[in-house]
C-alpha cells in the first residue's frame, strides 16, 4: 500500500523486515526517559547517547528510502515494470515531479511524508490487533458473538471484504472497546501552548510540555461505568454511542483531538477492522497448552502487550482455499 507495488517478492520482504527493525528501535528510543528533558541545560551534552543514537538511525532510515525510491525510478525510466504500482509512493512522486506550486514537495518532504505514513500507521495497527486478539481469547463469549454477526453478514463460505465493513456493527463496538482500555498512543503526541492558559484551575505555562493522558481519561471510572471491564455493549448506550474516532467527544481520544488528530484514521479503521474480522472469521484460535493468556502492559510511546500474544488458529471456514 505504502511502496508495496515498487518492491517485489523478496525485495519486499528484505525491505519490509530492515524497515520494521529500524522503526522498533526508533519507537524504542522515543519511549526512552531522556534525563534531557528534566535538566535542558545539560541537554547539549547528550549524556545518554540518545541523541546521537537517533541521527544514527535516521541515516538507516534515509537509506532505506532512498533505496526504494531509486528503484521507484528505475522502474519508470526503465520501462520494464508498469508505471502504475499503484502505491503512496508513486502518488508523492507524482506529485512531486508534477511540481505545483501550490503543493510543493521536495524529495525530502516525500521522505518525511514516507515516514510519517509508516511509522504512524503500523505499529499502532497492529498492536491495537493482538489487543483485540487478546481481549477475545479472555472473553470467549464476546467472540462468539462477533463471529455470529461475521457468519450472518459475510457466511462461512466466503472470505472478509472491504464492503461488509460497514454491516459490522457489533465488531466496530468490539475494536472501540479494545482502543478505550488500550489506546496505542497513551500519552497522544506532546502539546506546548505558545500562550500561557489556565485550563481546570491550572496554569499551564507557554513552552510547557503537555501531556493528556488518554489511557487514564479512558479508565476513568466518573466518565465510563465498569471502566475496567471489557465490554463492547457500552457503545450502544445513549451517553457513548456518539464516541467516534474524531475526538470530538473528551471521553474518548483513542486517535487524539484537534489539530494534530491521526491523519490515518479513515485508513486505520479499514485495515484494523478488516484484518482484526479475517482473523477472527477465517480461523478458530486458541493458547498452546499450558500457556496462561497475559494481558500486562509494557510502558512506552506505544502501549503494547508486555508479551507477545502466540496463539495457534485452525480453519474454519467451509473451503479454506478460499483465502488464497
Ligand atoms: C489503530 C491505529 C492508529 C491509532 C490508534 C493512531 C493514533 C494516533 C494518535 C493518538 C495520534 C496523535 C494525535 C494527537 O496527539 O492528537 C496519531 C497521530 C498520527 N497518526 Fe495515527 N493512529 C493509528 C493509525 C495510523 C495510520 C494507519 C496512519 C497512516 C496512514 C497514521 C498516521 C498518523 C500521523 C501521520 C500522525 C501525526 C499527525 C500530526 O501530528 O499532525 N496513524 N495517531
Amino acid at each position: 500500500m505504502v511502496w508495496g507495488g515498487t518492491l517485489d517478492g523478496e525485495g519486499r520482504r528484505i525491505v519490509g523486515a530492515e524497515f520494521r527493525e529500524v522503526t522498533q528501535k526508533v519507537l524504542a528510543l522515543i519511549g526512552t526517559a531522556n534525563m534531557s528533558d528534566l535538566f535542558p541545560l545539560v541537554g547539549r551534552f547528550d549524556f545518554q547517547g540518545m541523541v546521537r543514537r537517533m541521527k544514527e538511525l535516521m541515516v538507516w532510515m534515509d537509506r532505506i528510502f532512498n533505496s526504494v525510491i531509486e528503484r521507484r525510478r528505475k522502474m519508470v525510466e526503465g520501462g520494464g515494470g508498469s508505471r502504475e504500482s499503484g502505491d503512496f509512493l508513486q502518488l508523492l512522486l507524482q506529485l512531486k515531479e508534477s511540481g505545483d506550486p501550490k503543493a510543493p514537495l521536495s524529495e525530502n518532504n516525500v521522505k518525511a511524508l514516507l515516514m510519517d505514513i509508516v511509522g504512524g500507521g503500523t505499529d499502532t495497527s497492529s498492536t491495537t490487533i493482538e489487543w483485540a486478539m487478546a481481549e477475545m481469547m479472555a472473553h470467549p463469549e464476546v467472540l462468539r458473538k462477533a463471529q455470529d454477526e461475521l457468519e450472518q453478514v459475510v457466511g462461512l463460505d466466503n472470505a472478509v471484504e472491504e464492503t461488509h465493513l460497514p454491516k459490522l456493527s457489533y465488531l466496530s463496538a468490539i475494536l472501540k472497546e479494545v482502543l478505550r482500555l488500550h489506546p496505542p498512543v497513551p500519552f497522544l503526541v506532546p502539546r506546548s501552548p505558545s500562550q500561557a492558559c489556565t485550563v481546570g484551575g491550572y496554569m499551564v505555562p507557554t513552552g510547557a510540555r503537555v501531556m493528556v493522558n488518554v489511557w487514564a481519561i479512558q479508565r476513568d471510572p466518573d466518565i465510563w461505568a465498569e471502566p475496567l471491564e471489557f465490554r463492547p455493549e457500552r457503545f450502544f448506550m445513549d451517553s457513548t454511542s456518539k464516541c467516534d474516532f474524531n475526538g470530538q467527544d473528551f471521553r474518548y481520544l483513542p486517535f487524539g483531538s484537534g489539530r494534530r488528530v491521526c491523519m490515518g484514521i479513515p485508513m486505520a479503521e479499514r485495515t484494523v477492522m478488516y484484518t482484526f474480522a479475517s482473523l477472527i472469521h477465517s480461523f478458530e484460535w486458541q493458547l498452546p497448552e499450558g500457556r496462561k493468556l497475559d494481558l500486562s502492559e509494557k510502558f512506552g510511546i506505544i502501549l503494547k502487550k508486555k508479551n507477545p500474544l502466540l496463539l495457534i488458529p485452525t480453519p474454519r471456514l467451509s473451503n479454506p482455499h478460499i483465502l488464497f
